[in-house]
């Protein structure tokens, strides 16, 4: 876990490149503009050299794509890997739809990604886990879940977040989960997606360190929505979603140091 990397991202203010879903486009410019980075999206083939030239970061969405953003997907995640920039997918609702999962399994033997970032559902689909994925919920299984995400790890060689009530970040060895967060923000979606393009905002400014970029980045959003919702009275989810933006512009390392609850290894 390295805090200091949320002062160098305030710091550094980096380019964020998103292909997003149209659904949650605006809260994940938003969140990453409030955490201090730089979000610019795109939908256009024809840029996509010279936006992944001057970003510091790339994040993919799966969550809504035509046949015609997939080349565009396609494309931008090939030039990721050709300028070095830190590549990271979130495979939207993979484990419910079969369209989807093998769209996306064509997509990652096309490039190499870093960081993928996904719920129960969509990551035990990436490791040949049987789930019962509800949408792009992460609905319900029986798999032990460390296990279900180091697997998708070694078989992407890349690392994967696992996110839940318990966040899993994995590299396929090493193991850290993060038990920060509150059940809010399932009430609002685009909170999986927000939390896709804010790591890889933190591996923009992490040196090729990815575990440790995906696992700050996970405790750092846990932390916000838990001091947002400990604030709250009520399940408000309109009022969680407008002041968790609020937070992730507010939020110090020292708040998150005091509230920061993860183990290191496979036991929780
Ligand atoms: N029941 C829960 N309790 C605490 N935090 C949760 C819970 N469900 C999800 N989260 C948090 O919500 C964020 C989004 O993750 P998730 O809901 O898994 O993504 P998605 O929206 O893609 O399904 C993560 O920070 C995760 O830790
Ligand atoms: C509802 C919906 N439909 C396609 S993408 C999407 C948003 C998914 O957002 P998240 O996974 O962050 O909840
Ligand atoms: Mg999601």
């Amino acid at each position: 876990m390295q805090l200091s990397l949320l002062t160098q991202l305030r710091q550094q203010n980096p380019v964020v490149l998103n292909i997003s879903n149209f659904v949650t486009v605006q809260d994940v410019a938003n969140g990453l503009n409030a955490i201090g980075a730089s979000p610019i999206m795109s939908e256009e083939v024809a840029e996509a050299e010279a936006l992944v030239q001057m970003s510091g970061a790339v994040a993919l969405n799966l969550g809504a794509f035509t046949q015609q953003q997939l080349t565009q997907i396609r494309q931008t995640g090939k030039l990721a890997n050709q300028y070095h920039k830190p590549l990271i997918v979130d495979p939207v609702a993979i484990g419910a739809v079969a369209y989807r999962r093998t769209i996306a399994t064509q997509l990652l033997q096309d490039f190499q990604v870093d960081i993928i970032r996904g719920n129960a559902g969509e990551i035990a689909a990436l490791a040949d886990v049987t789930w019962q994925a509800k949408g792009i919920d992460a609905g319900a299984g029986d798999g032990d879940l460390v296990a279900i995400a180091q697997a998708a790890a070694q078989k992407q060689h890349c690392v994967v977040i696992l996110s839940g009530p318990t966040d899993v970040i994995t590299d396929g060895q090493r193991v850290v989960q993060i038990q920060n967060g509150t059940p809010l923000f399932q009430l609002h979606v685009g909170s999986g997606d927000m939390l896709s393009s804010i790591v890889a905002a933190f591996a923009a400014v992490s040196a090729g360190d990815y575990f440790t970029a995906a696992q700050t980045a996970c405790l750092v959003f846990a932390s916000a929505g838990e001091r947002v919702a400990a604030q709250l009275s009520q399940e408000r989810p309109g009022t969680f979603a407008a002041q968790l933006i609020d937070e992730l512009h507010l939020i110090t390392t020292e708040a998150v140091a005091q509230i920061a609850r993860y183990t290191v290894g496979k036991d929780e």
